[in-house]
């Protein structure tokens, strides 16, 4: 599903950031991916989702080597792989209920066929009562939420997550664990970036470590 080759990366003319990277992420597989600050989960995530490239090495994702991918089919394979960044990247004009329900709208659905799923699953993560509000006006912890909710409403065959449980209490943690398990369960491969020693503590998963530039994995 993805497959790094001997994959190195630097910001411009900085340091190696990551080196000699070699792993693959299998169909349906759930890991954590995690390690200090500053130690390139987010920066692996970035090329897992095709927004850089690396610097030696190759990308594979979907089997196709990402340097040789022509840009205007980029969107279609993004498309295929929901994603929760750190910042959320919730669109401000569109309510919480209109973010989620985007990825759905650009695939060209009809709203009644999915209107009610829409709905359960913001209630689902607690935003029964936001639906209709934009993005400025809610929490942090809400916001992460929204743009969960958003990246698991079409079932992608990827998802990438970016410390997705860092604005909200153990509890509700929890609950979107097992969002997650839910969605892995239906055939999903899912990556989630972390820090949380107690969230990965809940699930004998395996936990991709990077540390140094370099990635340990455990099974
Ligand atoms: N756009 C950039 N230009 C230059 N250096 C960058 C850029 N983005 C990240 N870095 C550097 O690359 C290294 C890895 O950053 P990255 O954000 O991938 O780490 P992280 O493990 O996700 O950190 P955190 O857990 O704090 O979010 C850091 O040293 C960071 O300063």
């Amino acid at each position: 599903m993805i497959d790094f080759d001997n994959v190195g990366l630097r910001y411009g003319m900085g340091p190696e950031v990551l080196r000699d990277l070699t792993f693959e992420v299998p169909r349906r597989s759930f890991q954590f991916l995690t390690g200090p600050s500053g130690a390139g989960k987010t920066t692996l995530l970035r090329l897992m989702f095709m927004s850089l490239q690396p610097t030696r090495g190759f990308v594979r994702v979907f089997g196709q080597d990402i340097t040789t991918i022509p840009q205007q089919e980029l969107p279609k394979l993004r498309r295929r792989i929901g994603i929760v960044f750190q910042d959320f990247r919730l669109l401000d004009h569109l309510t919480t209920y209109e973010n989620v329900a985007l990825p759905l709208r650009v695939r060209g659905k009809e709203e009644t066929s999915y209107r009610t799923d829409v709905m359960e699953l913001l209630k689902w993560v607690g935003l029964g009562d936001r639906m209709n509000v934009l993005p400025p006006i809610l929490s942090g912890g809400e916001k992460q939420r929204a743009a969960i909710a958003r990246a698991l409403i079409d079932q992608p065959e990827i998802l990438l997550a970016d410390e997705p449980t860092g604005n909200v209490d153990a509890p509700l943690a929890r609950r979107l664990l097992r969002l997650f398990l839910e969605l892995n369960k239906l055939g999903t491969a899912v990556i989630i970036a972390t820090h949380d020693l107690s969230l990965m503590d809940q699930i004998d998963a395996r936990r991709m470590i990077l540390s140094g530039g370099r990635l340990e994995i455990y099974e």
